[in-house]
C-alpha cells in the first residue's frame, strides 16, 4: 500500500510559528482580559470606597457634632471642621485615609499626616468614572449632607452658646434623621449600582478571559502537538538524511567497487560478474544480471548474475521483438527508446505483467533495464532488481547510469586491449616465427635450440643439429619468380615438419636455409634422418603449372662432440654443409676438424677479399692461346691474381669459389672484365696483332640479369669491338635453368660477343642443350689433356670431344698442354687451338706484349 507523503519539517516549522503567534496572541488577549477584570474590580473597589467615604464622612460629622454637643470639647468641633475641609478639598487628604476619619483622630492622638494633595471628594467621585446617573445621585446625597452640615453647625453654635438641650435636640430630631436618610439612600443606590455594574463588567470580561484562556490553552496544546510532531518529523528527516548519506556513501562505494572491477577485470565476463556482485553487495540491490543480445534470434541471453533469486533467470524469456509479450517488458522498452527503463512497482506495472506470476515468488518490487553499448550500439542490458518499491530514486538512477558508462568505457578498453594484444601477438609471432612457412625463425631457433641442448645435457643424451640448404634455389626464384619460390618453400616446410618427432624442432633461418635440432640421435640415426630428408625434399613439387624438383645439401654437427652451444654447432653444421656444396651438392656430411680449418680459411679469405679491390691487391695475367694450324697466338686468357699482405699470393682456384659464395665475384668479375677489355684495346692501339681476349665468367656473374648490358657497356666504354672478346662459361651456368642460360647467351650473341664452354667434359651439359647454346668454342678440360700421352681413355675422350665439336660446328681448344706429346696428339686429332705451359705460363701484360711482339716480327 502506498503511504501518504509526509509533510516536510519546514511545513511543521511554519505551522508551529503560526500556532506560536496564536498562542502569544491568545495569551496577550487573556492577560488583557485579566487586566480588564482587575481594572473593573479596582474601579468597583475605588467607587465603593469613595461612595463609602461620602457616607462615612457624613457619619463622622454627625458623631463629631453630637460629641461636641455632648461634651463641649472644642476639639470635636475642630475635627468636625477638618473632616469638612478634607471632604471639600480645602485640606490635604491624610495619609492612609481609610474613610474613617474618626479612627485616625482617635488612634493615638496625633493629627493625621497630610499626603500633600488637596482634592474634593466629589472631584474624586467624578474621576472614578462613575456613571452620570450615579454621580447625580451622589451629588444629591452630598447636597443633603451639606444641608445636614448646616444643621450640625447650628447645633454646635447653640452648644457653644450654652444651649445644650436645643443643640442635642437638633441632632436627634426627625428632620435630622430624615435628612440623614436622604443622604444614605442615594449612596446605597449608587453602591448597589456600582456593585452591579462592575460585577457585570467583571463577569463579561471574565467570559473574555475564559475564552482567551481556552484559546491560549488550546493553541498551546496545538503548539505542543505541533512541536512534538515537528520534532518527530525533524527526527525522521534527520534519520532520512543519515540514511540517505549512508545510502549515497553505499552507492558511491558501489561505484568505487565498479571502478575497481573495471581496473581489475581482465575479461568482459569477469567484469560483468564483478559489476553484478558490486551492485548487490554495495548498491543495495537484491539481484542483478547482465544479458546480451543474440543478434540472430533477437533474444536476450543471461551472461552473468548475482544475488538472491537468481533461479528466476533460469526460465526467463526476454526478447527485443515488440510483437511478443516478452519483448514489451522493461528491456524491450529500453531497447526501443535507447534509454534506461525504471520499473518502480514491479508487481503492479503493466509492462512487467508478463512476468508477474513468475517474479512474485522472488519478491521483486522494482526493476530496471539499462542499455549497455559498445561503439554506440546496444549489445545488452544491465538489469538490477530490488525488493523495495521505488528503489530507483534519482541517486540510484544516477549511480546505475554512471556504472553503465563505466562498463561501456571498460568494454572499449577491452576492445582496445584485444586489438593491442592481437598486435602484440602478431609482433611476437613475427619476432619468433617465419611468416611464409610458420616455422620458428632465427631468434626462436636460438631460444628453443638452447632448451633442447639443455635437456640433452641433463639427460646426457646426444643431439644433432642439421643445417639444410636447397641447391640452386635462387635459380627457381630468378626464373619462375618469387611467388613460385615461396610456394615451394611453404610445401617444403610442411614436408620437413612431417619428419619431426615430438620435442624436435625445425626452423627457417631465412631464404632456403633450414635448421633441425633433434635429440637422442646417434650419428647413424642422424644419417638415416638426413637421407630421409633428402629423399622427401627430392620428390616433385607441383606449383601452379610447374612441376619442380629440388635437391638439398645438409651439414650436420653433433652435440656434445662438435660443440656444447648452439652457436658453435650452427657454425660447424654450416662448415659441413659448405663442404657438401663444394663437393657437388645434394648430399649430407658430418662436421670434421678439417672442415673447420677450411671454413676458417674460407672466412679469412672472404674477409680479406672485401678489401682486395680498393687496396689494389688484384692484378690480371694473360696466358696465350695458340692456333695449332699456324702456331700463332690467336688469343689470350685473362687470369686473375691476388696477393694480400697477410695471406701472400692466393690461388684463384681457392679464392674464386669464396668470391662466388660471398657474392664478391660480381664487382671483382666486372673489374677483371674491364681490365682485360682495356688491355686488349691497348694492344690493338699499340699495333700488336689482333687477338681474342678470353675472360672467365663465373656462373654467379652469368646469372646477373643485366649481364649482356653490362658487358656491352664495358666494351663501349673501353672502345673494344665485341668480336675481340670471348666469355668463358662453365657448363654449370646452364644446369639449373637451361632456358634462362640460352636466353642470356642469345642476348650476348646478338651483341656480337663470343662465348666458349670452359672445362668441357667435367660438367653435365647435354648435347641437346649444347646445340642450342650460341657458343663457338669448347675448351677441353686439362684433366683430360694431362694424360692423353699415356691414358687411352683420356685419348678417347679428347678425341670424342673434338669430333663432336666439329660435328656441331664448334672450335676446340685444349688447356693444360705442357708437353710436345700432348701437342702432337691434339694436332693429330685436329684440335684447333691449345693453351698451356708448353707455350707459356700466364704472363703479366708487358711480358705477354713482348711475346706477341716477337710474333709480329
Ligand atoms: N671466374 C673467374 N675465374 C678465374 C679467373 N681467373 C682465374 N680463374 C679460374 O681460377 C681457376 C684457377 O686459375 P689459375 O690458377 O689461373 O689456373 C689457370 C692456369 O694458370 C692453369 N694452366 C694453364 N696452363 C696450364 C698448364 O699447362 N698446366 C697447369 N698445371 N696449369 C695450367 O689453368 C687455369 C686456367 O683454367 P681455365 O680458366 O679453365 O682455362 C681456373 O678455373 C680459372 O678459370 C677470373 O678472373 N674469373
Amino acid at each position: 500500500m502506498k503511504s501518504l507523503p509526509q509533510p516536510r519539517f519546514t511545513s511543521y516549522l511554519w505551522a508551529c510559528s503560526a500556532t506560536l503567534l496564536l498562542v502569544a496572541a491568545a495569551f496577550m488577549f487573556y492577560v488583557w482580559t485579566e487586566k480588564r477584570i482587575d481594572r473593573a474590580n479596582e474601579l468597583r473597589y475605588a467607587s465603593h470606597n469613595l461612595v463609602e467615604e461620602l457616607r462615612q464622612s457624613s457619619d463622622d460629622l454627625s458623631r463629631m457634632a453630637r460629641t461636641y454637643v455632648a461634651t463641649g470639647d472644642p476639639q470635636y468641633r475642630k475635627n468636625y471642621q477638618e473632616i469638612i475641609d478634607i471632604r471639600d478639598g480645602r485640606a490635604a487628604r491624610p495619609q492612609d485615609y481609610e474613610n474613617v476619619y474618626w479612627d485616625l483622630v482617635l488612634a493615638n492622638g496625633p493629627r493625621p499626616r497630610a499626603n500633600g494633595g488637596t482634592v474634593s471628594l466629589m472631584q474624586l467621585l467624578r474621576e472614578a468614572r462613575l456613571a452620570p446617573d450615579e454621580l447625580a445621585l451622589l451629588a444629591a446625597a452630598k447636597n443633603e449632607s451639606d444641608k445636614l452640615v448646616a444643621v450640625e453647625l447650628a447645633a454646635m453654635d447653640l452648644r457653644a452658646g450654652g444651649d445644650t438641650e436645643r443643640a442635642t435636640a437638633m441632632l436627634h430630631d426627625a428632620a435630622y434623621h430624615q435628612t440623614k436618610a436622604y443622604i444614605m439612600r442615594p449612596i446605597g443606590e449608587v453602591n448597589e449600582n456600582v456593585e452591579r455594574r462592575t460585577r457585570l463588567q467583571v463577569e463579561e470580561t471574565a467570559l473574555d478571559a475564559n475564552l482567551a484562556r481556552a484559546i491560549f490553552m488550546l493553541s498551546g496544546v496545538v503548539l505542543v502537538m505541533l512541536v512534538w510532531r515537528a520534532k518527530r518529523r525533524l527526527d525522521a528527516e534527520r534519520l532520512q538524511a543519515v540514511e540517505r548519506t549512508q545510502r549515497i556513501s553505499r552507492l558511491y562505494s558501489a561505484l568505487s567497487q565498479c571502478n575497481q572491477a573495471i581496473v581489475r577485470s581482465h575479461s568482459e565476463a569477469e567484469l560483468f560478474e564483478r559489476i553484478c556482485r558490486d551492485v548487490v553487495d554495495y548498491g543495495g540491490m537484491a539481484m542483478a544480471w547482465i544479458g546480451l543480445i543474440d543478434r540472430d534470434t533477437k533474444r536476450i541471453t543471461v551472461a552473468t548474475s548475482h544475488g538472491v533469486g537468481m533461479e528466476y533467470l533460469d526460465a526467463l524469456e526476454v526478447s527485443l521483438n515488440a510483437a511478443s509479450p516478452e519483448g514489451r517488458g522493461p528491456i524491450g522498452l529500453s531497447y526501443h527508446s535507447g534509454q534506461p527503463y525504471w520499473c518502480q512497482d514491479y508487481q503492479h506495472a503493466p509492462e512487467t505483467a508478463h512476468w508477474h506470476t513468475h517474479g512474485e515468488r522472488y519478491g521483486w518490487a522494482s526493476s530496471a533495464a539499462i542499455p549497455l553499448r559498445r561503439d554506440g550500439e546496444i549489445i545488452g542490458f544491465f538489469a538490477p532488481y530490488s525488493s523495495a518499491i521505488n528503489a530507483f530514486d534519482e541517486d540510484v538512477r544516477q549511480l546505475l547510469k554512471e556504472m553503465t558508462l563505466d562498463i561501456e568505457f571498460a568494454l572499449k578498453n577491452f576492445d582496445r586491449e584485444a586489438v593491442r594484444q592481437q598486435a602484440d601477438q602478431r609482433v611476437h609471432y613475427l619476432a619468433h616465427y617465419d611468416v611464409l612457412t610458420g616455422l620458428p625463425n632465427r631468434s626462436q631457433l636460438h631460444q628453443r635450440a638452447r632448451q633442447l641442448l639443455e635437456q640433452a645435457r641433463a639427460s646426457r643424451a646426444p643431439a644433432a643439429l642439421l643445417m639444410l640448404d636447397l641447391d640452386h634455389f635462387k635459380d627457381i626464384n630468378d626464373s619462375l619468380g618469387h611467388t613460385v619460390g615461396d610456394a615451394l618453400l611453404a610445401e617444403l616446410a610442411l614436408r620437413l615438419s612431417s619428419c619431426l618427432r615430438d620435442g624436435d624442432m625445425v626452423a627457417r633461418l631465412g631464404g632456403d636455409e633450414f635448421i633441425f635440432v633433434m635429440r637422442n640421435l646417434s650419428s647413424s640415426e642422424t644419417s638415416d634422418v638426413a637421407r630421409k630428408l633428402l629423399d622427401i625434399i627430392g620428390q616433385s613439387y607441383t606449383v601452379g603449372p610447374h612441376d619442380l624438383r629440388v635437391s638439398a645439401s645438409i651439414g650436420i654437427s653433433m652435440y656434445p662432440d662438435d660443440g656444447h652451444d648452439v652457436e658453435t654447432l650452427l657454425q660447424r653444421a654450416d662448415a659441413a654443409m659448405y663442404q657438401v656444396k663444394r663437393a657437388g651438392r645434394h648430399d649430407f656430411r658430418f662436421f670434421t676438424a678439417a672442415m673447420q680449418q677450411r671454413a676458417a680459411r674460407h672466412l679469412q679469405l672472404v674477409n680479406a677479399l672485401r678489401y682486395a679491390l680498393e687496396r689494389q691487391q688484384l692484378h690480371v695475367v694473360y696466358q696465350p692461346q695458340v692456333s695449332l694450324k699456324t702456331g700463332r697466338i690467336v688469343g689470350a686468357e685473362a687470369l686473375l691474381r691476388w696477393t694480400a699482405p697477410e695471406l701472400g699470393a692466393v690461388s684463384p682456384a681457392e679464392f674464386i669459389p669464396a668470391a662466388e659464395e660471398s657474392g664478391l665475384i660480381i664487382p671483382i668479375g666486372d673489374w677483371v672484365l674491364r681490365q682485360a677489355v682495356r688491355q686488349a684495346r691497348q694492344w690493338l692501339d699499340d699495333g700488336l696483332p689482333p687477338l681474342v681476349m678470353a675472360v672467365n665468367l663465373s656462373a654467379v656473374q652469368f646469372r646477373a640479369a643485366d649481364l649482356p648490358h653490362q658487358v656491352s657497356q664495358i666494351l663501349y666504354e673501353e672502345g673494344l669491338p665485341p668480336e675481340y672478346l670471348e666469355l668463358e662459361l662453365t657448363e654449370g651456368v646452364a644446369v639449373q635453368d637451361p632456358q634462362g642460360a640460352i636466353a642470356t647467351m642469345n642476348a650476348l650473341h646478338d651483341r656480337g660477343i663470343r662465348m666458349s664452354i670452359d672445362d668441357f667434359g667435367t660438367g653435365f651439359s647435354s648435347l641437346s642443350h649444347l646445340k642450342k647454346f650460341k657458343v663457338y668454342k669448347l675448351k677441353i678440360d686439362q684433366s683430360f689433356v694431362r694424360d692423353i700421352s699415356t691414358d687411352a681413355e683420356d685419348k678417347a675422350i679428347v678425341s670424342a670431344i673434338i669430333n663432336m665439336a666439329r660435328s656441331l660446328g664448334l672450335t676446340t681448344i685444349a688447356e693444360g698442354v705442357e708437353t710436345v706429346e700432348q701437342l702432337e696428339f691434339l694436332r693429330e686429332q685436329l684440335c684447333d687451338e691449345m693453351q698451356g705451359y708448353h707455350i707459356s705460363k700466364p704472363l703479366p701484360p708487358q711480358e705477354f706484349e713482348a711475346l706477341l711482339s716477337k710474333q709480329r716480327d
